[in-house]
């Protein structure tokens, strides 16, 4: 490595020893982190905040163009990370450990998405230090709270007048990293919902069979999500539908027992069971369909089933569309776009729906293209993950094709 390039991965390090783990991210910690290193670049830096207490600042950095008549790019990473059970790590996971042998940073947050902010500004720095100067002003987002849903963060930003000021024409997000050497670009999200199901049921000894205890009754429910699904999943392994084009439902917690001091009482069978499933929808999925299936099917009332079913986030534009970027000719900024992948030595995948949620969908919501994108080939998805990495020389070749990106899409005079 050159020096500028360690000290490109020592700065990547930096950022993720910084804890932006929920439940308590360390926004200002980031803050005092990023504003600094972004002035030093000489970008003009503003913090807002959308709550009362503003413990949880959106970081703006600003690259201003030679023409501010023509709309800006925006540039958006989230600064927080989903918690990691660093028991079950490899290597600690607010360390950022490199191992010298192949060149891995392990850390939460090494994917999802802390190695952008750095590569956007290195990208920056070596733009400006081939004397290049953008027509279009590009600005740069780091915002809070996008893993709990962006209700504090992105949400309220892209309904602020600050947002509607900056005159956004495009945008670039996170995506998910490629196991093979073409980078992925996502033009949509899965809507994300969460499902509640409790059970109620008749208690008993624990060695008396009968009909219609709680847990029994949660087991049917399992049972028949679990069947539809192995259907969903299914034409995913067949490679008839990629992970964005089904819906995803899947057990994230289960709640049942009564508790004894050295765990559960063994001998008694309880009255209330509860699990939570993660849900995900395309954005064409037919909801009263899945809403219809929820109430008659998975979680029916006659088996003393309840249930709550919330959406977090937008389910159609303005005009009551599905949500989506356009990825042909009636989206000037794609052919920019992909030609700068092209310039770059790169190759794109065909455009994916991506299987997780983003900020991306607040933006589209307004009817401004956005893309997700990652630079992360060659890389397993390792995101919410344990021994989440990612390898220097991935990361490195990532600000080089981020310069081609920012260069084009700066340059774009359409
Ligand atoms: C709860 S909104 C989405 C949060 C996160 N990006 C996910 O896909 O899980
Ligand atoms: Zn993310
Ligand atoms: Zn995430």
């Amino acid at each position: 490595f050159t020096e500028l390039e360690s000290d490109q991965v020592a700065r990547f390090q930096e950022y993720l020893r910084i804890r932006t783990a929920h439940p308590s991210p360390d926004y200002a910690g980031a803050a005092a982190f990023l504003l600094p290193y972004a002035a030093s670049l000489g970008l003009r830096t503003t913090t807002l905040h959308f709550t009362p207490c503003k413990t949880k600042p959106l970081l703006l950095l600003t690259w201003p163009g030679s023409d501010p008549s023509l709309p800006s790019v925006l540039l958006n990473s989230h600064i927080d990370s989903v918690p990691a059970e660093a028991e079950r790590w490899s290597h600690p996971p607010f360390a950022a450990h490199r191992d010298p042998a192949t060149g891995r940073v392990y850390a939460r947050g090494a994917q999802d998405d802390k190695c952008l902010p750095v590569q956007y500004l290195e990208a920056i720095r070596g733009l400006r230090a081939a004397g290049f100067a953008p027509a279009r002003t590009v600005h740069i987002s780091l915002v809070p709270d996008e893993e709990i849903g962006g209700m504090d963060g992105f949400e309220k930003f892209a309904q602020s007048e600050e947002f509607r000021a900056l005159n956004i024409g495009f945008m670039l997000d996170e995506g998910q990293a490629s196991p093979t050497d073409v980078f992925r670009v996502f033009y949509a999200d899965r809507l994300v919902w969460r499902l509640i199901v409790k059970a109620a049921g008749a208690p008993g000894h624990g060695s008396r069979m009968f009909d219609g205890a709680a847990v029994d009754n949660l087991m049917d429910c399992l049972e028949t999500v679990s069947g539809f699904r192995e259907a969903q999943f299914g034409m995913v392994k067949a490679g008839e539908r990629g992970p964005g084009e089904v819906v995803s439902v899947n057990p994230v917690y289960m709640k049942a027992g009564i508790p004894s001091p050295t765990g559960f009482v063994m001998n008694m069978q309880p009255s209330e069971a509860e699990v939570g499933f993660d849900l995900r929808l395309p954005p064409t999925a037919d909801i009263e369909q899945i809403k219809r299936r929820v109430k008659e099917e998975w979680a029916p009332a006659h088996k003393n089933l309840t249930y709550e079913l919330t959406q977090k986030g937008p389910v159609t534009d303005g005009a009551g569309h599905p949500i989506f970027t356009a990825t042909d000719e009636s989206n000037p900024w794609w052919s920019v776009f992909e030609q700068a992948i092209t310039s770059a030595g790169g190759k794109l995948s065909k455009p994916e729906i991506l299987s997780s949620t983003t900020d991306s969908r607040f933006v589209r919501q307004l009817g401004i293209p956005a893309l997700g994108f990652s630079l992360m080939s060659n890389t397993p998805i390792l995101l919410h993950d344990n021994d989440e990495f990612l390898e220097d020389k991935v990361f490195l070749r990532g600000i080089k094709v981020y310069e081609h990106v920012i260069r084009a899409l700066s340059s774009f005079q359409g």
